[in-house]
């Protein structure tokens, strides 16, 4: 899809933002101390309602710790296909865990096929309990690969709990109010490698095709390659530069509609011509399976009428999934 016609489509959701040529940093410290809360809140509500995203500087995770996180990453994306294959997503059924191929799952399909590979893990349980809760699947004799990819895993739940914890103020809703719909949401930790592409990436072949995230959050570390880029208001791709030590954070569909649009789920994609490999680690987090996700009473008035019908968190999110996987689209047996 063209720039242009990706902003006619979105014009009613931009029209009412503030424009913006560079993501808002945001430094957290003051929310995770507790010393200015409000004032994080303030700038969280500017950034979230006009670019959708933010980065995140002094989160408290320790950029040593993410460095050997991206280290087993790259160590991970260069086994043999055949290792990588027997980790295939297909394999775990609904629970949507483990390895997705070059060209696997395209995020704008009939438009452009995501040069792109993938790895999936989330919350580990023992057994397949129904879409996105089963067990993950690791690579054998490379404990230090699942040791680092759960632990990063486990510091993304906490840390987008305490976020989230800012979001809520930022809406003037009780500090905890996600906590109440997250008591075991769904996550998925992705470990994302981009191999360097030619030519012209709106044609065909992109990193990853414009799309917005699923879900409710999303907590981003790159490595210094960069492709990563926003829409703005004028339908501008902006570049979410690479910033070490902070991370890129954004909104999915669910916080999108929670709040009745005021909060922009916004449009992004990868492109990576810099020649290099690029690798990235994002993680999702979402509510409860159950959880019902309905504007909020105070984000409807009469300017801005309720534009949404009460949607389960893990109904709306298993639908966006089902499109992108063939293992999916199978009648059953
Ligand atoms: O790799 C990136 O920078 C972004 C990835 C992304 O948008 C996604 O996985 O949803
Ligand atoms: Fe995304």
């Amino acid at each position: 899809m063209s720039k242009d016609l990706i902003a006619r489509l979105d014009d009613k959701l931009r029209d009412t933002r503030e424009n913006f040529d560079s993501i808002p940093v945001i430094d957290v410290a003051p929310l995770l101390d507790g010393s200015d809360k409000q004032g994080v809140a303030k700038q969280i509500r500017w950034a979230l309602s006009n670019a959708g995203f933010m980065y995140v500087k002094n989160h408290g995770i320790a950029q040593g710790f993410v460095d050997d996180v991206f280290d087993v990453t790259r160590r991970f994306f260069a086994l043999p296909m055949d290792q990588k294959m027997a980790l295939h997503v297909s394999k775990s059924d609904v629970a949507l865990r483990g390895y997705i191929e070059p060209f696997g799952e395209n995020t704008d399909p009939g438009k452009t096929r995501d040069l792109k590979e993938c790895f999936d893990i989330g919350s580990e349980r023992a057994a397949l309990e129904g879409p996105f809760f089963g067990p993950n699947q690791w690579p054998a004799g490379f404990p230090q690969f699942q040791e680092l990819v759960y632990g990063y895993h486990e510091k993304m739940v906490a840390l987008s709990k305490q976020l989230l914890r800012g979001i809520a103020l930022s809406l003037d809703l009780p500090e905890t109010h996600f906590e109440g719909i997250m008591k075991d949401p769904i996550s998925i930790q992705r470990l994302l490698h981009y191999p360097p592409q030619n030519g012209h990436a709106d044609k065909d072949i992109i990193g990853i095709g414009a799309h917005t995230d699923y879900g409710n959050l999303t907590i981003l570390a790159q490595d210094d390659v960069g492709g990563l880029q926003v829409m703005n208001r004028e339908g501008n791709w902006v570049d979410g530069t690479p910033i070490r030590g902070a991370f890129v954070i954004n909104i999915g569909d669910l916080i999108q509609k929670l709040t009745n649009d005021i909060y922009l789920a916004n449009m992004h994609r990868v492109i990576n011509t810099s020649g290099r490999e690029r690798y990235s680690i994002p993680f999702f987090i979402d509510a409860d399976f159950d959880a019902v996700i309905a504007p909020l009473p105070s984000c409807v008035s009469n300017s801005n009428p309720q534009r949404y019908q009460p949607v389960t968190c893990g109904a709306h999110k298993f639908g966006r999934f089902v499109a992108s996987y063939a293992h999916l689209q199978k009648p059953a047996a």
